[in-house]
């Protein structure tokens, strides 16, 4: 068997055209365009390549968009500096402050300084309060990607085992609260592993839906993978390869070659969750503009 792919480019391009004509509709009745700014601290090539695919995700769109860009000796104080100018532009109905920031730097301070009626990441604490509620305004990006990439391929985790390799704050943990909460794209049965999990392939082994999001090429093997399970690969590596155009090929967390004879359907890397994490993005900067237009409670 050979695993249908569920391509994020097509539909995060759907899902960004659907952002396109929410906008134009609010220009037409509220003359509001919503806005998006975008804070990197540090020269980190991989980060730069992402905040040059949201800027133009955003033109396409119709967003506007704007960016802060501080060297990686930015102190505290100037990160705050900025976080804060972008609070008080009424441009702006969306922050994201791209993680990690370089060390020394106290991100709960950064993150928890974002205002969070802007906080389109999900990951002020106030936000991610609400997504423990089951009532999230913002659903973190990544995780809301993965959740539309499973229920519009007819994947619906409703019931399903769903198993989610890496528990960080910004994937792993809002994924687990979104697919086991109440209503659309929730009911999962989910489990949690990470570097302490004693024998991960016998918990993997029981998925019927498995997402990696571990941060290491190729460590999801055939033999973690259940016969027809669907497996979202989270994983966004940068491979030393001397052959290709730009010296190093991505790769994911899964051994993509192997897991897609075994799999029922599989996303590539690139071209799976990476672009619907931006089209989240977008999402969730239209939300934000609503909400600032009708308040927290009118936004659905
Ligand atoms: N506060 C915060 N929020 C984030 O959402 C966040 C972050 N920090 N820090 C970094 C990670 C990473 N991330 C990606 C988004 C899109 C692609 C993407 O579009 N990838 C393309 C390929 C891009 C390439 O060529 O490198 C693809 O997978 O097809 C990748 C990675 C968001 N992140
Ligand atoms: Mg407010």
């Amino acid at each position: 068997m050979s695993a249908k792919i569920l391509s994020g480019t097509d539909l995060s391009a759907e899902i960004r055209s659907e952002v396109a004509t929410g906008v134009v509709e609010m220009q037409e009745k509220h003359g509001v365009t919503p806005g998006l700014a975008v804070i990197l601290v540090g020269g980190d090539p991989a980060s730069a390549v992402y905040v040059n695919n949201k800027q133009r995700a955003c033109e396409q769109a119709g967003l506007f968009s704007d960016s802060a860009q501080l060297p990686d000796t930015a102190t505290e104080d100037e990160i705050l500096a900025a976080v804060h100018a972008f609070n008080e532009d009424p441009r702006v109905h969306g922050i994201l402050v791209q993680l990690p920031l370089p060390g020394g730097i106290e991100q709960h301070r950064i993150i928890e300084s974002i205002d969070p009626d802007k906080d389109v990441d999900g990951i002020h604490p106030y936000n991610l309060g609400k997504l423990m509620q089951g009532r999230p305004d913002f659903p973190p990006c990544t995780p809301a990607g993965i959740v539309e990439l499973l229920v519009r391929n007819g994947h619906d985790p409703e019931g399903a085992n769903v198993v989610i390799c890496g528990r960080s704050d910004i994937v792993g943990k809002p994924l687990a609260a979104l697919l086991m909460q109440r209503g659309r794209g929730g009911n999962a049965t989910v489990t949690v592993c990470h570097t302490r999990t004693r024998d991960l392939a016998d918990v993997t082994r029981e998925a019927d839906i498995l997402v990696a999001a571990i941060g290491r090429p190729e460590a999801i093997t055939a033999d973690m993978v259940r016969d027809a399970a669907v497996v979202i690969d989270v994983g966004i590596n940068r491979v030393d390869d001397p052959s290709a155009r730009r010296g190093y090929r991505l790769k994911g967390d899964v051994d993509y070659e192997a897991v897609s004879q075994k799999a029922l359907a599989i996303t590539p890397v690139p071209g799976g969750v990476g672009p619907m994490t931006i089209a989240m993005l977008l999402v969730n900067t239209l939300t934000a503009a609503r909400i600032r237009i009708h308040g927290r409670h009118h936004s659905g």
